[in-house]
């Protein structure tokens, strides 16, 4: 694979700091400098890049000329460009954080997209200024093995890897602590996005749910403990789906689900008790006695099932089986708050509805399920934080003019305005 290198931009801000679930990128170690007597001109900053089993997921910071600069912030000495001086040394530099997914196999577009925005270049290329020949982007997660020398080969990127739970429990502290809005419950068919109290964050627990999905018990800042995982988790639902629906993308099949109904192949309580609830235990004549249970039974064919109902059958039983292990190792922990994240959630309101009721179900009420808004973009985002340069006071989620940021569900684009701190 080739990768031409774009041709330098001219008289043109453009901006950068990217992760993939795999990488960081670091701009130039000596921004401020190059800002000096150019501020006009736009930094690239920085790139970081994370990958995983399934998507590479790039955050990216950028600066941009249309960004209105808040005067009534703090570091007042801000200046039209969104630039100040920081009082610890060095500059301050307004911008916002990006957030891009790309389809592993779809390497060669997301290659071509940091090429094209010149991720991979450290530096304030625009300005004149040689680049360093030392592009280093942080990366997490399995990518950032999987894809080292296709990076080196193609972009001239080295990856500096990033530790994927460390990254996992950053990226979550960070939305958490420093993102309005970030985190909310799911409640029949309605979010609600809570006020996260900084004071009382931890200890929580946090489940990723990706490929597979791990459960962290997160103590503070670095302060964590992977406390358990399984194995059945997102890549469960995509690839046992995709062999029963013959389905061709990850999104056609949760498209499926929707259409669904599971009561045709669940086997459920009233399956067994007649019709009757077993209230004796707690149990009503519409839960699930045994997901696929019915299937045993009926004189059928995979074919002669809707694929539909397949596909929501899956997707209920492995989310649910989630909420249930995570319930049970907040219970564990004595634990009250479960935050989800990971790219198997999507925002799909089935999949947190049945999260939802899980948690709820097993612990009488005592615990709660929370959403996180860039769910699957903790990983990236740790990553970049690594750099430990956003200043979090000055975070907050940059909603489209025409909508209400919190109603939107997040795919590519949630964005972050912030600040970041450049070395002088
Ligand atoms: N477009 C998509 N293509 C493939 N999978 C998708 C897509 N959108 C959502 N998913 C779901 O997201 C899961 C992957 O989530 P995510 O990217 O957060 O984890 P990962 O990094 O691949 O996995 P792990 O953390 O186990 O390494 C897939 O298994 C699938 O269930
Ligand atoms: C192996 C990782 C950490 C890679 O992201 C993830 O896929 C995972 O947590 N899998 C579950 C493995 C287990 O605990 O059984």
């Amino acid at each position: 694979m080739s990768i031409g290198v774009p041709k330098r931009l001219q008289n043109k801000k453009v901006s950068v700091v990217g992760t993939w679930k795999i990488n960081i990128i670091w701009c130039s170690p000596t921004l401020t400098q190059r800002y000096g007597g150019t501020l006009s001109l736009n930094p690239g900053v920085r790139q970081i890049l994370s990958s995983p089993g399934s998507l590479i997921k790039i955050v990216y910071f950028s600066t941009s000329k249309e960004q209105p600069v808040d005067k009534t912030k703090k570091n007042a000495s801000r200046d039209s460009n969104g630039v100040s001086n920081c009082s610890k040394g060095g500059y301050l530099v307004n911008g916002r954080l990006y957030f891009i997914k790309f389809e592993t196999s779809k390497i060669n577009e997301c290659l071509d997209f940091i090429s094209s925005k010149q991720l991979h270049y450290r530096g304030v290329q625009q300005c004149g200024f040689p680049v360093s020949d030392k592009n280093i982007i942080k990366a997490t997660g399995g990518g950032a093995f999987k894809f080292a020398d296709l990076f080196k080969e193609n972009l001239g990127i080295s990856l500096d890897k990033v530790d994927e739970m460390s990254s996992l429990v950053s990226g979550a502290n960070f939305l958490l602590k420093a993102v309005p809005s970030e985190a909310f419950t799911y409640v029949n068919g309605k979010r609600n996005y809570e006020q996260i109290d900084h004071n009382d964050l931890f200890p929580y627990l946090l489940v990723n749910i990706g490929s597979g999905v791990s459960m962290i018990k997160v103590d503070g800042d670095g302060k964590f403990e992977r406390v358990s995982g399984t194995s059945v988790g997102g890549g469960t639902f995509w690839g046992l789906g995709k062999l029963l629906t013959k389905c061709k993308s990850f999104d056609a099949l949760l498209e499926m689900s929707h259409q669904g109904n599971n009561r045709v192949i669940d086997m459920l309580v009233g399956d067994i008790y007649g019709g009757m609830d077993y209230s004796k235990i707690g149990l009503t004549s519409t839960a699930i006695a045994s997901s696929f249970g019915k299937a045993i039974s009926e004189d059928k064919e995979l074919e002669e099932y809707k694929p539909e109902d397949v596909a929501r059958s899956l997707l209920r039983m492995i989310s649910n089986n989630i909420g249930q292990i995570a319930y049970l190792n907040a219970l564990r922990f004595g634990l009250k708050k479960i935050f989800f994240g990971g790219f198997f959630i999507g925002g799909h309101a089935y999949t947190m509805d049945t999260i939802s009721v899980a948690v709820d179900f097993w612990s009488k009420g005592e615990a709660k399920a929370m959403f996180l808004r860039h769910e699957g973009f903790l990983g990236a985002l740790g990553a970049f934080m690594n750099y430990q340069l956003v200043q979090d006071d000055s975070v907050r989620l940059v909603g489209d003019k025409n909508s209400n940021p919190l109603v939107e569900d997040l795919n590519d684009n949630g964005i972050i305005e912030c600040c970041v701190q450049a070395s002088s």
